[in-house]
Parts: C-alpha cells; structure tokens; sequence
C-alpha cells in the first residue's frame, strides 16, 4: 500500500519559511512601538495567552486627556515638571489595561525593554507568569534591579529573545493588490491555475 501513495506534489506543501510565534509576537510588539510618539525610546508590548491569542497590545504614550502635543517629551533639568517620565505610560501598563480578556492570568508578555519596577508590578499584580524581552539595557538600574527582585520573589519568569528572523519587512508596495499575495505570484498559484484550465 505505502509504495502505492501518490508522491506529495510540490504545490500541495505548506510553505516552510513562515515565521515562528516568538518572532511573531516579538514583531507585533516592535510593531506597536511604531505608534510611540517618544522621540527618544519606543517601546511596544504584546500579551499572550496560552492559545496563543493575542490578548492585549500597547505602547509607551500620554495618558488618555494628555494631549501628547502639549505634555513634554523631554527631561528639562531645569523645570522639574518638564519632564516625559512623570507622565508617559509604559508599554508593559497599556498593554495590561488594553487587554480584551477577562484577566491575563498566566499570560506571557512580549517586550522590546526589560520592564522596570512599576511595570514588574503591574505584571505580578494582573497575573502575568513570564516576560520575554529584547533589550536589558537598564539592567544597571536601580528600577530594574528592583524589578527583577519582585519579579523573582513572585516566580514570574523571564528570558531575553533573540529573533530567529534577521529581519521582517512589510513592504507595502510590494504587495500583489489583486490577488493579496505578499509574495510574487508563487509556484502553487501558477500550479492552480494551469491545473484549472
Ligand atoms: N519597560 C519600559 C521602559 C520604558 N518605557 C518607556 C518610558 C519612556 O517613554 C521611554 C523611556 O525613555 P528614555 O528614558 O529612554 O528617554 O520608554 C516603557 O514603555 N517600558
């Protein structure tokens, strides 16, 4: 019977060049770090469930009501109110808040920089049991090491990602329009049509 099994025909495989779900999520979070209004570091979050639905998305942005034209980007020394980090909300904090379950118990979250205290306790608080990060360029940091002292006194798990994908590209004006492909017209497609005429 086995020998008798029709080969696999090329057009019928799945494509293998398809990018895992840690890239995925990773890519969604650097993707919502592009609304960030910060001129200086854009950070973006992405929350995961253990169906691997996205459950919550945010980014590092003004309070809602704080026109972020008006609220400062910057850090003015000499005007202590003139300062971006009183105000801006972090990634981590949207993402928790913009979730669209019930709860994000036992969620994985997905962050471009290691969160900092305030955030590690937000995620210990919402349920969160692991962060995947990119960057720990804070890791000197009073913040982060305080954050690493919750995270760990709560058994919330972290580990720094690094993407299997060199790179990912959405280049808009490379798209098929007509028939929604990202790719040029592929193999399988031609075979399709050859087969149907
Ligand atoms: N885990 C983090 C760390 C920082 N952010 C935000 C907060 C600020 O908007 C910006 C950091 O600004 P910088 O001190 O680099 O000028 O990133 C965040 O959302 N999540």
């Amino acid at each position: 019977m086995g020998d008798r099994t029709p080969p696999l025909r090329s057009g019928s495989s799945k494509r293998e060049d398809y990018i895992g779900w840690n890239d995925y999520f990773m890519a969604t979070a650097f993707l919502a770090a592009k609304r960030s209004k910060d001129p200086v570091t854009q950070v973006g979050a992405c929350i995961v469930n253990d169906d691997k639905r996205i459950v919550g998305i945010g980014y590092n942005g003004m309070p809602t009501g704080c026109n972020d034209d008006i609220f400062p980007w910057k850090k003015d020394n000499n005007n202590i109110l003139e300062n971006k980090h009183l105000y801006v909300c972090h990634a981590e904090m949207n993402a928790i808040l913009n979730k669209n379950t019930s709860d994000v118990k036992n969620c994985t979250i997905y962050v471009a920089l290691f969160p900092c205290n305030e955030c590690a306790k937000f995620i210990i608080q919402s349920g969160i049991k692991e962060i995947i990060y990119m960057s720990d360029k804070h890791a000197h940091k009073v913040t982060t090491i305080a954050s690493k002292k919750m995270l760990d006194a709560a058994g919330v798990r972290y580990w720094q990602y690094i993407p299997k994908s060199e790179k990912l590209v959405i280049d808009f004006t490379k798209i098929n329009w007509n028939d929604m492909s990202q790719l040029p017209t592929s193999p399988m497609k031609n075979l399709e049509l050859s087969d149907n005429e």
